[in-house]
């Protein structure tokens, strides 16, 4: 039997609430939330001054397996994803080979159940490749489809030049169709232009005119509309643009929204201030826009027009990153240090604790319709993590568990720390150390809700 453990005496945070109790884990789920005599047989840690929240649920990673492995892999990014508070993630289908088919949809799962520390779900991917065969496909075989870092040829292009291909996935695909959502054809105009003036070595703070408002805003209007259209499942990944936020709507409950959107850490943290003093490190796409989208985005999360936060968890290697403009890979590492960023903001007053919780373990939940996941309840899956709200460390490379070993946030002194997490009731971090006798698990779900 596997032993039981009880959290004495910490502050849980949790559907709105936030108040001292105890927690008993056994058999990798909550037992009882309450008042609870200790036991001989229980292993018993001490909460008090302590913050437990469930498990970060991450709805948008890259790790990078199979295939692209140099970068990161299955098991050092969960790693540092689970240093991190995340015990669960749902991975994007931009690896090698790319995931269009269930066959390797279900290698990508067996690779996990060996390799991940946390919990796992993929995406499928979808191009103009093989809409027909998603569109068959019974919808409990995947979480949701999306696009997300494919290599677009004209064919496959689901965003820019191919709108028979969007309105036929939008007309019968039944899963959550989560889109990048960026116009190709008008961040090519812009590239060519720049192109013309500086060659290949553009200078980085034209990242967010190059991929720009426009682009944004018009590819996650159009996407909105064929939803609409079509009443299809819509998700829009990693916004960023405040004119984009007033695209969606706050006054119905997430349960019962079609059309919903994320914002994705990096785009909270860092603007286009930052790009003097980080370059490369800090090109994504979309890009980091200005200080005024950054608080746009900050108000429509708080408002609930955005749903849910993510890393879009990016590695590449430095060398990759270090490159002229239009040879630098896009993309960063970013899931061992979601949760402090966000636990900094409420430090500073911008956010309380119950809303982190509620968008970067409850919703993500509800939204991809997980079961019993994402909610600190009896009979749950004790997925959790203690948290320190005053505790000093500064990010360096010593204490970076990425397999590409860089973050754009080396320097930064963080007033948080994750002290423990549990997945699945097993205790796998442990005050910097790692206990990996156990592997997450697949994430149920429940597409026929
Ligand atoms: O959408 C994406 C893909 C990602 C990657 O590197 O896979 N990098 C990005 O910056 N955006």
């Amino acid at each position: 039997m596997n032993q039981r453990i009880l959290i004495k005496n910490t502050t849980i945070v949790n559907e709105g609430k936030s108040f001292i109790v105890d927690v008993l884990i056994a058999d990798g789920v909550i037992r009882k939330i309450g008042t609870i005599d200790i036991d001989p047989t229980y292993k018993i840690i001490d909460g008090t001054g302590k913050h437990l929240l469930p498990g970060i649920i991450d709805g948008q990673v890259h790790f990078r397996d199979p295939g692209l492995t140099h970068k990161g892999d299955l098991y050092t990014e969960s790693k540092a994803a689970v240093a991190g508070g995340v015990t669960s993630f749902i991975d994007m289908p931009n690896t090698l080979p790319n995931i269009l088919t269930v066959e390797s949809l279900k290698e990508k799962y067996a690779i996990a159940s060996k390799k991940s520390l946390a919990n796992y779900s993929f995406f499928m991917g979808v191009n103009g490749d093989n809409i027909d065969e998603i569109i068959k496909t019974d919808t409990s075989q995947f979480i949701g489809v999306s696009d997300d870092g494919l290599y677009f040829t004209k064919k496959g292009n689901l965003l820019a030049d191919n709108p028979e291909t969007m309105e036929k996935l939008f007309a019968n695909c039944k899963s959550i169709i989560a889109i990048h959502s960026e116009k190709e054809e008008i961040i090519e105009a812009n590239e060519q232009a720049f192109r013309e003036q500086y060659g290949e070595d553009v200078p980085i703070k034209y990242h967010p005119i190059i991929r720009s408002t426009k682009g944004c805003y018009e590819a996650t209007k159009r996407a909105i509309d064929l939803a609409k259209k079509h009443n299809a499942r819509l998700h829009i990944l990693h916004l960023t643009t405040e004119a984009e936020t007033h695209l969606f709507q706050n006054d119905i409950p997430l349960q019962e929204k079609k059309i919903t959107t994320e914002v994705s850490v990096h785009h909270l943290w860092f603007s286009d201030k930052d790009y003097e003093r980080l370059g490369m490190l800090i090109k994504w796409n979309p890009a980091i826009k200005t200080e005024q989208d950054k608080e746009g985005l900050l108000k429509a999360l708080l408002d609930d027009r955005i749903d849910i936060i993510t890393t879009d968890h990016a590695p590449h290697t430095l060398e990759e990153k270090q490159k002229p403009y239009f040879q630098s890979m896009s993309g960063a590492p970013m899931v061992q240090h979601s949760l402090n960023c966000m636990l900094e903001f409420y430090k500073q007053g911008l956010i309380s604790l119950e809303k982190i919780v509620e968008k970067m373990c409850h919703n993500p939940a509800i939204l991809y319709r997980m079961t019993n996941r994402g909610f600190i309840r009896e009979g749950y899956f004790a997925d959790l993590t203690l948290v320190d709200l005053n505790s000093h460390w500064t990010v360096a490379k010593d204490n970076l568990l990425y397999k590409c070993g860089w973050s754009p946030l080396e320097g930064t002194t963080f007033t948080t720390k994750v002290i423990q997490t549990f997945v699945n009731g097993k205790l796998v971090y442990d005050h910097g150390e790692f206990h990996e006798d156990t592997f997450g698990m697949a994430i149920d779900f429940d597409n026929k809700k």
